[in-house]
């Protein structure tokens, strides 16, 4: 079996992201947790596999990257897509850069793109600086990021600053005219000597101009937008037309560690509806192991009567502050374990449709409950999907989890995500 688009998410609410933009678009999506250790046996268009990979060091996340292109290859891949954030979010030292070169280089081509575009998400690049809605990426609260806080929204000065190789742009001017200007363009880039391009994207029609632009390289790098510019090269019909998922059961919660500006409102959002919510306190996890063992004693018997929160969802100020006693890695990975140890003791304790929110939060989410695979379903809203997977822990039906990224999402999200999966 062949697969035509291979992809590597940086992240698992990315991959999930990028899945359901290539399912909307038509494609069959397959999302594998970390490199397979089979040949493929489904029969689908695209591969994403997800890794965790956004905040470990560049050596580590090249390792990584590299194999996860070796299985796509082996899968038959036609073309690579390398996705990271909407909002770019790299470390002070910067892996984007670095794995992008690596993938050049591995795949012997000297050109490629970058653009974290996503209109539907109000991620729009213009002359080469990101926007967040109305503001830039450093006003939008990125820049308070607990693990990848953002100050520069200049993307050709980042990507710069982390590669080796020329980065230039091609800007908005040259996007609305289509996808013959966008081509010409690239190829005088190339005789300029660069090697990556930022591209500006404002809108929906301007992926939909870069996407036939792109059909001849091998590899892509971007956000989820770049996506719904893609199938149609491989002549595939756009279609909306999600698999369906088998149909829920089990209890409801949500698991968030995410600290991102859209989660806060969420969270006070869902408290503020009555509905039950723990807080976990990084303070009490740091000094004494069972934290987590107290708050599934509180939220399991709750169950029953409906959607059960647990969160350490914070403030900048909130998050600055254990940052400074605890560093801020070790907090992160420290509150990570213990979400992953409560999203394993609700699923134990029954609950058959969680929510995730924060990147790196699912992933710690997602190992710990053994999932390998995840089937997209239903759109909540744009870049989450419902899903559906088996795990190795909890009843054989498999639960539905939907991993929601730190910045996606109306306010009511929680509370709409458990009408959607029902309906
Ligand atoms: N109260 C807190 N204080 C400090 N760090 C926190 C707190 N809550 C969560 N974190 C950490 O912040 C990081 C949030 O990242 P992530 O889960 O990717 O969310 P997002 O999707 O918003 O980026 C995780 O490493 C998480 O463990
Ligand atoms: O591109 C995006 O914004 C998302 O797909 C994504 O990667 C979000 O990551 P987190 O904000 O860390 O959840």
């Amino acid at each position: 079996m062949s697969i035509k688009l291979g992809c590597i998410a940086d992240d698992f609410t990315g991959a999930t992201d990028l899945a359901n933009n290539l399912v909307q678009g038509g494609m069959r999506v397959l999302q594998a947790i970390g490199v397979p250790s089979h040949p493929l046996s489904a029969d689908v268009d695209a591969v994403v596999i997800a890794l965790k990979s956004r905040t470990i060091p560049a050596e580590a996340a090249i390792a990584d990257t590299l194999a996860a292109l070796r299985w796509l290859q082996a899968q038959g891949a036609q073309q690579i897509y390398f996705k990271y954030c909407s909002t770019f979010d790299s470390t002070k030292e910067g892996n984007i850069g670095p794995v992008t070169e690596a993938l050049m280089d591995e795949l012997e081509t000297d050109f490629t793109i970058a653009t974290p575009a996503f209109p539907d998400n109000k991620r729009t690049v213009v002359k080469g600086y990101l926007f967040v809605a109305d503001v830039l990426l450093h006003e939008s609260g990125m820049q308070n990021h607990p693990l990848t806080p953002m100050t520069d929204p200049n993307l050709v000065r980042v990507m710069q600053s982390q590669c080796q190789r020329k980065v230039g742009l091609i800007d908005y001017s040259i996007v609305q005219q289509g996808a013959a200007a966008v081509e010409q363009h690239m190829d005088l880039l190339r005789s300029q000597g660069v090697g990556i391009a930022i591209v500006d994207a404002l809108s929906n029609r301007d992926l939909m101009n870069i996407g036939p632009a792109l059909r001849r390289l091998p590899l892509l790098t971007a956000g989820s937008g770049v996506a719904i510019g893609l199938p149609q090269n491989f002549g595939i019909a756009s279609s909306s037309q999600a698999c369906a998922l088998p149909a829920p059961q089990g209890a409801r919660a949500i698991v968030s560690g995410s600290c991102s500006v859209a989660t806060n409102a969420q969270v006070a959002s869902f408290i503020k509806a009555g509905h039950a919510a723990f807080a976990l306190d990084p303070q009490e996890v740091a000094a004494d192991n069972d934290a987590v063992g107290r708050i599934l004693a509180q939220a399991l018997p709750l169950l029953d009567a409906g959607p059960v929160l647990v969160y350490s969802t914070a403030d900048s100020s909130s998050v600055k502050a254990v940052q400074a006693r605890l560093g801020a890695a070790e907090a992160g990975a420290m509150i990570e374990d213990a979400m992953a140890a409560i999203a394993r003791g609700l699923v134990e304790g029954g609950v058959g449709q969680l929510i995730v929110a924060g990147g790196e939060t699912s992933g710690a989410c997602v190992q710990a409950l053994g999932i390998s695979q995840l089937q997209i379903g239903r759109q909540i809203d744009p870049g989450v999907p419902w899903c559906h997977a088996r795990t190795t822990v909890g009843g054989s039906a498999g639960i539905h989890i939907a991993l929601k990224s730190g910045n996606f999402g109306t306010e009511d999200f929680f509370e709409k995500a458990f009408v959607v999966v029902n309906e």
